[in-house]
Order: structure tokens, then sequence, then C-alpha cells
């Protein structure tokens, strides 16, 4: 049975039921089990963090949870159902979209270019259709024009709109980045350590626009963060990996509290 109950956070922040339910992951790469029997869910609305020392399995389950890997056991559902293994295409269909650790742009494109990239599961005509049928692909080409331009606006990219992304400076592309994301109108954004190489501006203008989207759009987040105080900040929920198992799930203040979550951070040695 899924949960869908709704609950109200410490911060007065209502969180509806259960979008993901990961039950009893494992993953594993030839002989290293890169996830061990992990289960865990995300829900309506929420920000959810998955956070662990390096190596913890953290990228791993990120790619379990965008259908990118199938774990050798354990199901995914998805919104109430189990989920198949699926192409890219049929991920981002179903509304999920992602963002990457080591920037993933068109660099010698424009940044409403590759923005436009975002929009690119939402093209229903193809050439002959375009051919013999204009209005409707003019009509959709206005559509999608006008879902870009309300995401640039948003990410406050405007003045950058026609800049090869190539010339931008880090914290910029990974702006864009999130903006190609968004533009897929996900409700489920996967984030891949957003603020990776930021300085502490470029981190809280970040941290501000994904609380916005989450707050704005509704969109529910799924992310992973080396940055402690940035974690805990902006997530409702945050779920802590060590060595592929899960020590630890809760909110902040729980995790921050945990045993094991503390010796795994102090680098305590296992048994
Ligand atoms: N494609 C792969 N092939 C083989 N082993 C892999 C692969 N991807 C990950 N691993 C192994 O799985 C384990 C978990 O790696 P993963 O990248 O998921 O951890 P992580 O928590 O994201 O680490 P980091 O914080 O350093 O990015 C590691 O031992 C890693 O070497």
């Amino acid at each position: 049975m899924l949960d869908t109950d709704t609950f109200t956070t410490p911060d007065g922040r209502t969180i509806g039921g259960t979008v993901m339910d990961l039950r009893n992951i494992t993953l594993r790469f030839g002989g290293v089990e890169a996830i061990k029997d992990i289960s865990f869910d995300i829900r309506e609305g929420e920000i959810r963090a998955i956070i662990g020392p390096n190596g913890a399995g953290k990228s791993s389950m990120l790619n379990v949870i965008s259908g990118f890997y199938v774990p050798q056991e354990g199901e995914v559902w998805y919104r109430g159902k189990p989920r198949p293994q699926m192409k890219p295409y049929e991920v981002a269909q179903q509304g999920i979209a992602r963002t990457f650790q080591n920037i993933a742009l068109f660099e010698g494109m424009s940044v409403l270019d590759n923005v436009m990239c975002g929009r690119l599961g939402h093209m229903n005509t193809n050439i002959l259709s375009q051919a013999i049928w204009w209005g409707k692909a003019a009509k959709e080409e206005t559509e999608n024009r006008a879902v870009v331009e309300r995401v640039i606006d948003f990410l406050e990219i405007q003045a950058i709109r026609k800049t090869p992304v190539g010339r931008l400076p880090y914290g910029l592309k990974k702006r864009v980045e999130l903006a190609r994301a968004l533009a897929a109108q996900p409700s489920l954004l996967l984030l891949d350590e957003p603020m990776a190489g930021m300085n502490v501006e470029e981190k809280e203008d970040m941290s501000r626009f994904i609380l916005d989207v989450n707050d704005e759009f509704g969109t529910t987040i799924a992310l992973i963060e080396h940055d402690m105080g940035v974690v805990m900040d902006l997530s409702d929920r945050v779920v802590v990996m060590d060595y592929g198992r899960k020590i630890g799930d809760g909110t902040p203040d729980e995790v921050r509290n945990n045993q094991d979550v503390i010796d795994a951070y102090l680098g305590v040695a296992h048994d």
C-alpha cells in the first residue's frame, strides 16, 4: 500500500502522498554492491536529499530513481505502479527531468537553444505532419517557446539568452542546466550536486531558485548534495547512505542527531 496521507513539516509546509516508492533496492556492478537493500519513498511536493560520504552510492541511487539503472533486486513504484525498464524519452514522458554532476550542455549553442532542448519530449509533430499541416507545428512551436521564455524569466537568465553556453561562468552554466530541466515541466526533478563547484554567492542563488521552483510550481525535488549546510537548509527529509546502505532517514534535525550518521561523517571504523 502506498501512503496517500499528507503531513505538515515543522516549518509549516504541506507534503503530499508517495510519488515514488523504492523497495529493497540492490544494485551491483560486477562484484561491487553499490546499493544494498535500500527502501525509502519520495512524497509529493517535498525536497528530498540523498547524502553520504564519497562512494556511498548516491549517484547510483539517483540513476535508479531516474530509470537509467535497473536494480538487480527490488522494485521502483512510481505514481502507484511498479515501473518497468524504460528508455530515457519514456522517463521524460513520465514527468521526470534531471541535471547532471558534470554539466551536460551543448557548449557551442546559445542558452535559448539549450533550454529549448528541454522541450524535445513535448514536440509531437514530425517532419511529415509539419509539411502537410504547418498550422499545428507552428502552434506547438509557439507553445514550446512560451514555456521556455517563462523559465528563462523565472531563473533570471534573460540577459544571456543569446550567449553561447561555453562562454558562461560555471555558476550560470549550472543555472542553464536547471532551466533546461525545468523546460520539460517535470513533476519530479532530480538534481545531481546542484551546488558543486560554486562560490558562496552562487550557492545562495541556486538554493533560492530550488526553493522557488518547489514553491511556485509544486515540483517534487530529489537531490544529491555534498554541502551539508545547503542540504539541511533546503530539504524536508534526508536519506543518508554509507557503503551502499541506508544509515539514516528523516528530517534534517533527526538526521543531524543520528549517531550512525555522525560516525559515518567522522569516519568511524566499521565492524
Ligand atoms: N558504472 C560503474 N561501474 C562500476 N562500479 C561503479 C559504477 N558506478 C559506481 N560504481 C561503484 O559503486 C559505488 C558507489 O558509487 P557512486 O558513484 O554511486 O557513489 P557516490 O556516493 O555518488 O560517490 P561520490 O560522492 O564520490 O560521487 C562505488 O564503489 C563506485 O566505485
